[in-house]
């Protein structure tokens, strides 16, 4: 069941466009991710999921409430952490965690979710005092004590160490087999992959692409990559009428080739036929990074450099 549905929504700042016809729908229980470039329109769009901007067009609903129109109810079921939230300077971490509860009328027990996210020994810091790795996971909490049936996190684990970076996805896992549908902004594939049960790509205000990771993987165009050093040169013509291939060159003596599963056996029956080697021979996958890079047409990954591991194949051969 749909928890979340936004039909055509379009929100412009001064008469620029920055979401455009977005729609999708959150089913409920799911971590549902939004990926894009920088300035793709990802927060615009939470926003408006969370009645914080009101769109030019188009319809939200969360819970079947209008965000906008049904704020105080939408409030009460919905939890929010946005990018770089701000509290009061001199307000403690307890006395914000305590604030926070008293706007819920059954809110968690904030000591066990401080805890869990290593703010028990800053209690009675202020704010203004606290890391920006404290402050991130201050906002996470924050989020969660209303004891929300919809929680939407942008950037959550932006500014975090690898450990409380892996530590909160943990949560956000318990989080989510609590019953609760997480709706999560990210920049960071390694964590996308992780979490996501189905991520909407958004590029330019648009919507690209709306799958799985595993969908979006395979849907990436030479979502296999094959490579190998081959005996005797190979005749163009019969890579070119290798099924499925994307793409394939020479780089100094190493063939390269971008295909599917289907490529790799082709390939194994080509090399077999022309009795050639292939010395070297790899077979790797397409990762989600080079299916974002596919689909989103200018990508500014170097504001938020993705995990070293997250690194792809996304050479392109054109
Ligand atoms: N209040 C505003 N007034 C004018 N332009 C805005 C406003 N808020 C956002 N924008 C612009 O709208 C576009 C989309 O911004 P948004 O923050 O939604 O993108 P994003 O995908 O979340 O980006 P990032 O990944 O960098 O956080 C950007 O070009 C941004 O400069």
């Amino acid at each position: 069941m749909a928890v979340i549905e936004a039909n055509g929504v379009r929100k412009a700042y001064a008469g620029r466009p920055v979401v455009d016809s977005v729609s999708f729908t959150v089913d409920e229980g799911e971590i549902f991710g939004i990926l894009g470039p920088n300035g793709a329109g990802k927060t615009t769009t939470v926003e408006c999921v969370a009645g914080l901007r009101v769109p030019d067009a188009g319809t939200v609903r969360v819970a079947g409430l209008d965000p906008v129109a049904e704020r105080d109810r939408v409030t009460r079921l919905l939890g929010v952490q946005l990018q770089e939230s701000e509290l009061q300077p001199k307000i403690t971490v307890r006395e914000a965690l305590d604030l926070y509860s008293a706007f819920h009328p059954s809110p968690a027990d904030w000591r066990p979710l401080a805890e869990r996210l290593g703010l028990d020994t800053k209690l009675d810091t202020r704010f203004a005092r606290l890391s920006g790795g404290q402050k991130q996971r201050l906002s996470i909490a924050l989020a969660l004590v209303g004891r929300p049936r919809v929680v939407i996190l942008d950037e959550l684990t932006t500014g975090l160490d690898p450990r409380a970076r892996r530590d909160t996805w943990q949560l956000i896992e318990d989080v989510r087999d609590g019953g609760v549908t997480v709706v999560l902004v990210t920049h960071f594939m390694e964590e996308a992959q992780r979490l996501c049960d189905r991520i909407a790509v958004i590029d330019k205000g648009r919507v690209v692409a709306l799958d799985t990771p595993a969908g979006l993987v395979a849907g990436a165009d030479g979502s296999t990559v094959i490579s190998f050093t081959p005996s005797a040169p190979l005749p163009e013509a019969e890579l070119a009428a290798l099924p499925e291939v994307a793409s394939y060159e020479d780089r100094d003596g190493q063939v390269v080739i971008n295909g599917t599963d289907e490529t790799v056996n082709a390939v194994i029956s080509l090399l077999a036929r022309l009795r050639v080697t292939a010395h070297r021979l790899r077979v790797a996958e397409a990762t989600l990074d080079d299916a974002f890079l596919g689909l989103t047409e200018h990508p500014d990954l170097t504001e938020h450099p993705g995990p070293a591991d997250g690194r792809g194949l996304a050479e392109r051969t054109a």
